[in-house]
């Protein structure tokens, strides 16, 4: 039997092996950093259950004896653990910051704006084989718009090589003006039931008086531009912008921003939702126009009564007051149930890493946890509950291969932050 068979018969039987992380990041951020190596490759394309990553928009280094990224039909990503020293390091990150023990509110707050985290796993085949389980952040959406950004001044780590660090200003040198690259998005289109695709050199061929043109193929399906979900990022990017400011213990290099709006049209006035044939998808290269595109404002999801005039400020007005301040000072929608859980109101279900109870040795019981939250029930990507609606926007940070500790704030992630909001207020406001 193939090594990739045995580790689909595995899962197929449930033997799935999580393993808890060793949680010392400390050690892990401060100590020597290796040039990156050559890992044992994998030898699995697919595991049972799980697919490649469909809606994967960036991150392709992975070579074709790398499994890369994972979607587990419990509602979970596996993301393979890169050689080291990323792989170990982000390990460490997610270890960390969802530790049981973890007292510190920097961190415990940190926990809203990442994917759950339920613990690394691997086959019992290839036990050295390590995957990160990442929540699914896309998990609930029908037609998820996914767009990845990634944010700072500098995409390589103090301690990258000079040719890395020559390798990354070339690839994109108005980094450290611009302040964050997008890496890839991909945009469900309603007229035409497709999805277009742009990948890392659309991102990279924006330039300072392009850029905002560039993000706003984000929020275009085709008919409008969806201001409801620009808005809506706004606050999220907002949320983690706080965070950044009143922190200095950690810097992020060469991590992303992961966004993520749901692609349906709202319901009709009769209640019918148009959920469209199966995907098709086109890689966007001309896709950049949108002739004749309205600019309609409407609520992603939630049919809001508003007059004609309602002005762009009002409706913003408007979405705002659905919003309400979180327990750690946060704003969520306030039907916003995506956001992480609060550790200090659930003890038990969300006590960090290792994550998976021993009772659930498949991960199952990570669905149920998940829909749980999301209100989302059984079949996990049904139609969710109208007042849920309005929070069909995610933002979540990822990809944490390069954090560092630090003793200061992270002016390059914060000025980033700051200027992709101003991109996006102007896309709101045009
Ligand atoms: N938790 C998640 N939920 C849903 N999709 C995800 C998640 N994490 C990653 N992805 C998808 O996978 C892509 C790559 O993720 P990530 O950046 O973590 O991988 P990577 O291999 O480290 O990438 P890179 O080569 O850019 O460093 C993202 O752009 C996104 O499309
Ligand atoms: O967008 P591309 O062209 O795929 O470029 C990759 C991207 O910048 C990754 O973020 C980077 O990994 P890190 O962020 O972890 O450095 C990788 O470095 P690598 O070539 O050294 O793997 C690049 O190749």
């Amino acid at each position: 039997m193939s090594t990739q068979h045995q580790i689909m018969d595995s899962l197929a039987l449930g033997r799935l092996e999580i393993n808890r992380p060793m949680v010392n990041l400390g050690t892990c951020l401060s100590g020597s950093v290796k040039e990156k190596n050559a890992q044992g490759g994998s030898q699995a394309a697919h595991l049972n259950g799980c697919v490649p990553l469909s809606h994967q928009v960036a991150g392709h280094k992975y070579g074709v004896d790398k499994v890369g990224i994972l979607q587990h039909p419990d509602g979970t990503v596996l993301k393979q653990l890169q050689p080291p020293p990323r792989g170990p390091r982000e390990m460490r990150f997610y270890s960390k910051v969802y530790a049981e023990d973890c007292g510190d509110p920097c961190l415990l707050d940190l926990q809203h704006h990442l994917p759950k985290y339920f613990g690394t796993w691997s086959s019992p085949e290839y036990p050295n084989e390590l995957y990160l389980k990442l929540e699914d952040v896309t998990r609930r959406f029908q037609k998820p718009c996914i767009m990845d950004v990634k944010i700072g001044q500098k995409s390589y780590d103090p301690y990258a090589s000079h040719e890395k660090r020559d390798q990354q200003i070339k690839k994109y040198p108005l980094m450290e003006e611009v302040g964050f690259l997008l890496l890839g998005m991909r945009v469900y289109k309603v007229n035409s039931d497709e999805y277009h695709s742009y990948d890392q050199h659309y991102g990279r061929g924006l330039l300072k008086d392009t850029i905002k043109d560039g993000l706003s193929k984000f929020f275009s399906n085709g008919r409008s531009l969806r201001k409801d979900a620009v808005a809506a990022s706004i606050l999220k990017v907002q949320n983690i912008l706080r965070w950044f400011e009143g922190q200095s213990q950690l810097t992020f290099y060469a991590s992303s921003l992961l966004f993520v709006y749901e692609g349906l049209p709202p319901p009709s006035p009769e209640g019918h939702v148009f959920r469209g044939p199966p995907e098709k998808t086109t890689s966007a290269a001309d896709a950049c126009c949108e002739p004749n595109e309205e600019v309609l404002e409407y609520n992603n999801n939630i049919r809001v009564a508003v007059p004609l005039d309602y002005s762009l400020s009002t409706m913003y007005t408007m979405y705002k007051k659905g919003c309400t301040r979180g327990h750690h000072g946060e704003v969520t929608a306030a039907s916003d149930t995506t956001t992480g859980p609060n550790p200090q109101e659930d003890n038990s279900t969300w006590k960090c890493p290792g994550l998976v109870p021993a009772e659930q040795p498949n991960g199952n019981g990570i669905k149920a946890q998940l829909e749980e939250e999301s209100g989302v029930g059984e079949g996990g990507r049904g139609e969710p509950h109208p007042e849920q609606r309005v929070s069909e926007v995610e933002v979540r940070m990822i990809d944490f291969a390069h954090v560092f500790p630090s003793e200061s704030q992270d002016q390059g992630y914060i000025y980033g932050l700051k200027h992709l909001l101003e991109v996006l207020q102007q896309i709101l406001h045009q």
